[in-house]
């Protein structure tokens, strides 16, 4: 029997990655597009007011500000559904909360990258740091975005950081170093750093780089092209329409959850 498309309603719908999203979902015989937008009181150009969309969806992808998406997950648990995929990055611990809040009422997947790629390269990542003693190897993760970019460090550095923390069972919050300038002291062991660079149309590199004395392995991740985010977005939105409540990642999806 052949399933109903699932409904989609795409939020932040003129963003770069709202425009990617539409044009996917569109080109997807699996899915029906239920509406797109963008801020409160935005429409004309295809667009329909937040509610229209919310209430026509079975899930909801939202690719806008930290502030939005919070807003939007509320809104959404208050009337019990849709389900939502969450990409947007440069989140606040109250917006976090927020979200995980939300999660107790609908399904949420939260990802700083929907890319099949990074995601698998973050567990290659936890594997590296869990091997490499922090005492001897220096974890550094660099990352470069085009010029638009808002937050630093992008939320797929602080994937790969929490990734490096993992490995190495500390918390990330209690080593990172996101940003060095002046007489900042000699490099603590265990520590992990993060450099960012901004310019251009530069769509994502990522690094991460193990030095120790004599050697340094460096592993990297690069994105040419903002279609494979879509893609990872609506791979997880046929994974999450119908899900039972809860807050999940890209690992839960491709099965590789770290998660205690
Ligand atoms: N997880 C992933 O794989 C990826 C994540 N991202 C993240 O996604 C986010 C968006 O990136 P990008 O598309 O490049 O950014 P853009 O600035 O191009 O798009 C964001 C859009 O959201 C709109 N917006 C702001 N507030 C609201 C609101 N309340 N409701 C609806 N729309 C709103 C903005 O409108 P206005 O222009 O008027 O401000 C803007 O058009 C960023 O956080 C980025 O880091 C990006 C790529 C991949
Ligand atoms: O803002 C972007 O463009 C991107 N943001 C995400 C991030 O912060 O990691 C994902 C991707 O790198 C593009």
């Amino acid at each position: 029997m052949p399933q109903p498309p699932i409904r989609i309603a795409i939020s932040g719908a003129l963003g770069r990655m709202g425009r990617q999203m539409a044009d996917a979902v569109r080109a997807d015989a699996r899915l029906a597009l239920a509406g797109c937008f963008h801020r409160p009181g935005s429409v004309g150009d295809g667009l329909v007011s937040r509610d229209e969309a919310i209430a026509m969806a079975d899930v909801v992808v939202d690719f806008t500000t930290p502030a939005a998406s919070a807003e939007l997950a509320r809104l959404c648990a208050e009337r019990g559904g849709p389900a939502l995929v969450i990409g947007s990055t440069g989140f606040e611990a109250a917006e976090i909360a927020t979200i995980a809040d939300a999660a107790k009422a609908i399904a949420i997947v939260r990802s700083g990258s929907f890319s099949l790629g990074l995601n698998m390269l973050v567990g290659l990542v936890e594997q590296a740091a869990r091997a490499l003693d922090p005492d001897d190897w220096d974890a550094e993760i660099f990352e470069a975005h085009h010029r638009h970019k808002i937050d630093a460090p992008s939320g797929t550095a602080l994937m790969l950081g929490q990734a490096v923390a993992g490995g190495r069972d500390v918390r990330l919050d209690t080593v990172a170093r996101r940003v060095r300038d002046g007489v900042t002291g000699a490099r603590p062991a265990g520590e992990i750093g993060f450099a960012v660079a901004r310019g251009g149309s530069i769509v994502g590199e990522h690094s991460v780089s193990f030095r120790a004395e004599g050697e340094t392995v460096t592993v990297s991740h690069s994105a040419g092209d903002r279609i494979m985010f879509a893609r990872g977005a609506i791979a997880a939105a046929l994974w999450v329409a119908g899900r039972a409540p809860g807050e999940y990642d890209m690992r839960d999806m491709l099965g590789q959850s770290a998660r205690a």
